[in-house]
């Protein structure tokens, strides 16, 4: 069996329960899960390829468990990894927190490290306004703040949940998008 060649390694990380195997399952099955939560043990990895022009490009998507009990763990995750989907969950100011914890880490650790910063679950917000504990500026500030981009996703419905916007490291796919505003080599949302 040959192993797969990824071309860009990418993490998800964030709180239990924020919802980033939820924003893998759609990104990647066009899909939302019903029934009983279950926690991410571990990790767990998918492979996923996209057309990039006329070349495709493989993303391996490494899916991090939220629970503090793996946080040992979820450091051999962003290791090497190009891009990182940094998650908070928007009615969970708590998962704000954590972010901001993983967003410190990466600085640290992986300073070559795209970070996107995805607040989910958004529509749960638009259902009822008030379930709303992180608000929408105070993200955005801090995405400007350390340099990343920003999107409000619902794995739900699919909101800002794009393949369009996917995209890479020139140098690395010989594809160049690199003059595009958001160019990047991965991005599992978009709030254009
Ligand atoms: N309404 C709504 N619920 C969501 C959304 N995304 C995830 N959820 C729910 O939130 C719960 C947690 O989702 P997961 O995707 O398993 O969360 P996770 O961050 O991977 O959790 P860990 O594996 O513990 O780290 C599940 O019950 C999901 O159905 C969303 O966009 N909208």
């Amino acid at each position: 069996m040959s192993a797969i060649r990824v071309d860009a390694k990418v993490v998800m990380l964030g709180k239990e329960s924020v919802g980033k195997t939820s924003l893998v399952e759609r990104y990647v099955h066009h899909r939302f899960l019903v029934g009983p939560y279950q926690n991410t043990i571990g990790a767990a990895f998918v492979a996923k390829p996209i057309q990039v022009g006329e070349k495709v490009v493989t993303l391996g998507i490494w899916d991090t468990a939220g629970s503090e009990r793996y946080e040992a763990m979820s450091r051999i995750y962003y290791r090497g990894a190009r891009a990182a989907i940094v998650c908070y969950d928007l009615t969970d100011s708590s998962s704000f927190q954590r972010a901001r914890f993983w967003v410190k880490e990466l600085q640290n650790c992986e300073e070559h490290c795209k970070i996107y910063l995805c607040g989910t679950k958004s529509d749960l917000i638009e259902g009822d306004r008030s379930l709303r504990q992180i608000d929408y500026h105070d993200a955005q500030d801090f995405a400007d703040e350390i340099g990343a981009l920003h999107f409000e996703t619902s794995s739900k419905t699919g909101n800002n949940v794009g393949e369009s916007h996917l995209l890479l490291f020139t140098e690395e796919t010989g594809v160049d998008l690199g003059q595009k505003k958001d160019s990047c080599f991965y991005s599992c949302c978009h709030n254009n």
